[in-house]
């Protein structure tokens, strides 16, 4: 089963639109659980343009699903996980001023810094995951810095799926079989919707998480948030497309 952990940055973003505290996060994040979230994702950026590192310490102790925090391993960023300690730490190799995540870590330049933070980690008991792109090479060296997991970064996927699905997801199906046969576990995101997920989750059946959060939001929008985890959820347990 995959299971599906909403990303709720963007909530953050509209938070901070005005600078009170409508949308109430903490609120939100309750609701998308009990709407059917697995989990719930956040990606505190250094200039906490949306989730802040006080809001990541709010959510912990109220959770009662999988928390997954991303970021880049900073000095800071790797003090949150020491301080909140959730189920999954996802590294992503973001320089601070990124408009959003837009690659995946080359784990063969860095093998060793991965490595030692990577230890860091598994003795604050969360479990790691490394963003990376869909190429062979960075598979074996990711498992060789001790990741228990990989999450795909599936922009690329995305935006060639409307042109031709079977070649977007073609790179995906390949290094999904390599981490099955490394042991390592499988995660996605970035991008994806209500159009590209069935297909991915129908092409990579053992994927054991995606986690999405802009077109979730922005769906909730039109259809409202328990509807929209619904049908994401949906998307998740359709059969096998031919
Ligand atoms: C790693 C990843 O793909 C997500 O965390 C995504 O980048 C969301 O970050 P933003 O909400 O800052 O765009
Ligand atoms: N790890 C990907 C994520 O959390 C959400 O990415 P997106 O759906 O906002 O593109």
């Amino acid at each position: 089963m995959t299971q599906l952990s909403v990303n709720i940055n963007k909530i953050a973003t509209l938070r901070n639109a005005r600078g009170g505290n409508n949308p109430n996060i903490l609120q939100v994040a309750l609701d998308a659980e009990r709407f059917g979230a697995q989990g719930i994702t956040v990606h505190p950026r250094p200039d906490e343009r949306h989730i802040r590192y006080q809001d990541v310490h709010d959510l912990k102790p109220a959770l009662s699903t999988e928390f997954n925090i991303e970021g880049y391993p900073d000095r800071r960023f790797l003090d949150l996980i020491k301080a909140v300690r959730p189920a999954q730490t996802t590294l992503v190799p973001d320089p601070p001023h990124v408009l959003t995540s837009n690659t995946g870590w080359d784990t063969i330049e860095h093998q060793s810094m991965l490595r030692d933070i990577v230890a860091e980690l598994h003795s604050y008991g969360t479990r790691v995951s490394i963003f990376i792109n869909p190429e062979p090479h960075y598979f074996e060296p990711a498992k060789a810095c001790g990741a228990d997991r990989v999450e795909l970064y599936t922009g690329p996927y995305a935006e060639q799926f409307h042109q031709d699905s079977e070649a977007a997801v073609a790179p995906y199906v390949e290094v999904g079989l390599l981490a099955k046969s490394l042991d390592l576990g499988l995660n996605a995101g970035h991008d994806l919707d209500l159009h590209n997920l069935a297909f991915l989750k129908a092409r990579i059946p053992h994927l054991l998480e995606v986690s999405i959060g802009h077109a979730l939001i922005c769906d909730a929008l039109y259809f409202g948030l328990e509807n929209t985890i619904q049908m994401y959820r949906r998307q998740l347990e359709l059969d096998p497309i031919a």
